[in-house]
């Protein structure tokens, strides 16, 4: 399987007030072609400032401050402004939060559309509208309603609308940031299994950045759970399911309710996530960790391979491999 983006010990921090806020700190994992892969965590974890980084979007007072991200083996991080126009839509793309930041409301959709592929491909006005009309039917809206604007269509149309924006141009990966907050339930379930479909159908690399564990695992093919800045656990689905290692991670799976036995019991975690702001070398995890010992409170455990492909960043590991 062919590696698309690799990630590889990410850190970019935030300058504040108080001080230096470490807001992802040595961050690595890769996509491959045609996977889905989940990036989970507690809110203000460090997600959306992954995605955002990949993207080159961090702007004053955050900063990347180490580490390389490769597209297909361009390093995105060292490319020039005109590398990065010629990148945007056409390699990578991001279906957004809310369909609101995506779409003018003073632009019919199709104009939206249509403006993305003639400003990144090389294609005429007519050609473009015909891709719009496709785009919009791919994502289940009548290719007619193309010359409809934003407030003509209900919140999950919109989302889809910005799933088609999202894919004018072709992109090899796709960014889905929480794509289904602010909807129902019932629209997020059809907007999740849209994106999956045409991730199947358009062998789409996927990052899927959410808080829900159990829509996470049940479509990606692997899983990156992130806790105040660190990547602590990265591994396939399954064995995120029925081996996680790290102690956050087996926390996250008991803290969240299974639908299909009532009788397991969810146990919530104690404590709360610690502020990133010059926060000491440590295991961010270990004021929560019901395991930790005085290691954890020293140093910062070094995110390794202790199966193929499961990662773990956790002393306890290193302790029982010796
Ligand atoms: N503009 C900013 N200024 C200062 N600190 C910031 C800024 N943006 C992000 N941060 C810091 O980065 C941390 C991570 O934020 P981020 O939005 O990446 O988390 P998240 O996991 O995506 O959260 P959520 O799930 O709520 O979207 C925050 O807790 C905050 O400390």
């Amino acid at each position: 399987m062919s590696t698309v983006l690799s990630v590889e010990k990410l850190s970019t921090f935030f300058r504040t007030d108080k001080g230096i806020a470490k807001a992802v700190e040595n961050v690595s994992f890769s996509v491959d072609k045609g996977e889905m892969l989940g990036l989970i965590g507690e809110s203000g974890c460090g997600k959306t400032t992954v995605a955002q980084s990949i993207l080159r979007l961090i702007e004053y007072p955050g900063k990347v401050v180490a580490g390389s991200v490769y597209l297909n083996g361009k390093n995105l991080l060292k490319a020039t402004d005109s590398e990065l126009t010629g990148l945007r839509w056409r390699e990578i793309s991001v279906i957004p939060q809310s369909a609101m930041n995506a779409l003018n409301p003073v632009y019919t959709v199709g104009d939206q559309i249509i403006e993305a592929i003639l400003l990144h491909d090389n294609v005429n006005k007519k050609e473009a509208v015909e891709r719009t009309k496709r785009l919009l039917e791919l994502v289940g809206i009548d290719g007619e309603r193309w010359k409809s604007y934003p407030h003509e269509f209900s919140g999950g149309m919109k989302q889809r609308v910005a799933i088609a924006m999202a894919l004018a141009c072709n992109p090899k990966l796709v960014i889905s940031d929480e794509s289904t907050t602010g909807l129902d339930v019932l629209t997020q379930a059809q907007v999740i299994a849209l994106i999956k479909n045409l991730q199947k159908k358009m062998n789409l690399s996927v990052i899927l950045i959410s808080h829900d564990l159990p829509m996470v695992t049940s479509i990606c093919d692997r899983i990156a759970i992130m806790y105040a800045g660190n990547l602590v656990e990265w591994a396939s689905t399954k064995e995120i399911l029925n081996d996680a290692r790290h102690p956050y991670s087996k926390a996250l799976l008991n803290a969240t309710p299974d639908l299909s036995n009532s009788e397991r019991e969810v146990i919530s975690i104690p404590g709360s996530v610690p502020s990133l702001v010059n926060i000491p070398t440590c295991c961010r995890f270990h004021t929560r960790c019901p395991y930790a010992f005085d290691r954890c409170r020293q140093e910062t455990p070094e995110f390794m391979e202790i199966k193929p492909g499961h990662y773990v960043a956790c002393f306890l590991e290193e302790e029982q491999n010796g």
